[in-house]
């Protein structure tokens, strides 16, 4: 079954919905201000403890200092690291060497078959294939022909493309944001049914 996440989490409501859809994971945006879904360290805490067991937590950094991506694996706020600046393979291993046991996810924007390969040679438990910032827009699905690692898929996914896109990539697993509100803010509705829409489809 393809897992997903749903990510962009910042209001206590956020949570009652996400509990109510029960996804594989769900995501907090930490310490990036531009982002409309920001929340602090303290706030993702908050949010964190109120979710429903099963619902695993996953940290979205961009080019935050190891030791504050740490800092957030071991105390339990999160159970994994998503990061989506320029953090390389010395960063993923510093990361790894402090906080042992928790995977570590990297975002790609792909724009080209050479972003394809940088992904397809990450050091990362996981990687993200993915349009950018929660931007709402897909990439071009034809450059992900190539992927030969388990991925997951992301960028402008809402309940309506996500069978096409699972038909068509078959990724481990789907990574939802803004196709999952209405107005910017996390839609109830939305979200049970993107989790739905992915556990119809069978990889
Ligand atoms: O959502 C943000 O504002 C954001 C900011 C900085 C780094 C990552 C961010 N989002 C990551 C995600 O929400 C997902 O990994 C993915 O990009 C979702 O994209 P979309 O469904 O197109 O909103």
């Amino acid at each position: 079954m393809t897992k997903i996440k749903i990510c962009g989490l910042y209001r206590p409501c956020d949570i009652q919905f996400v509990n109510d859809a029960r996804p594989d994971w769900c995501g907090f945006i930490i310490d990036f201000p531009k982002s409309h879904r920001n929340v602090s360290p303290h706030e993702a805490r908050s949010l964190r403890t109120c979710l429903a067991p099963g619902i695993i937590p996953v940290g979205v950094f961009v080019d935050q200092p190891v030791e504050q991506v740490c800092a957030l694996l071991n105390d339990g706020t999160i159970s994994i690291a998503q990061l989506h600046g320029h953090e390389d393979a010395a960063y993923i291993a510093a990361l790894r060497a402090s906080s042992p046991g928790h995977a570590v996810w990297k975002a790609f924007k792909i724009r080209s078959l050479d972003d394809l390969d940088a992904a397809n040679a990450s050091s990362a438990d996981l990687v993200l294939l993915d349009n950018g910032y929660g931007t709402g827009r897909t990439f071009d699905w034809s450059l992900a022909g190539g992927v030969n690692r388990p991925f997951l898929l992301a960028g402008g996914l809402a309940p309506d493309n996500i069978p096409e896109a699972v038909a068509a990539l078959h990724p481990y697993g789907v990574d939802i944001s803004s196709g999952v509100e209405t107005g910017g803010q996390k839609d109830r509705g939305k979200i049970l049914a993107a989790v739905s829409a992915a556990r119809r489809n069978e990889t």
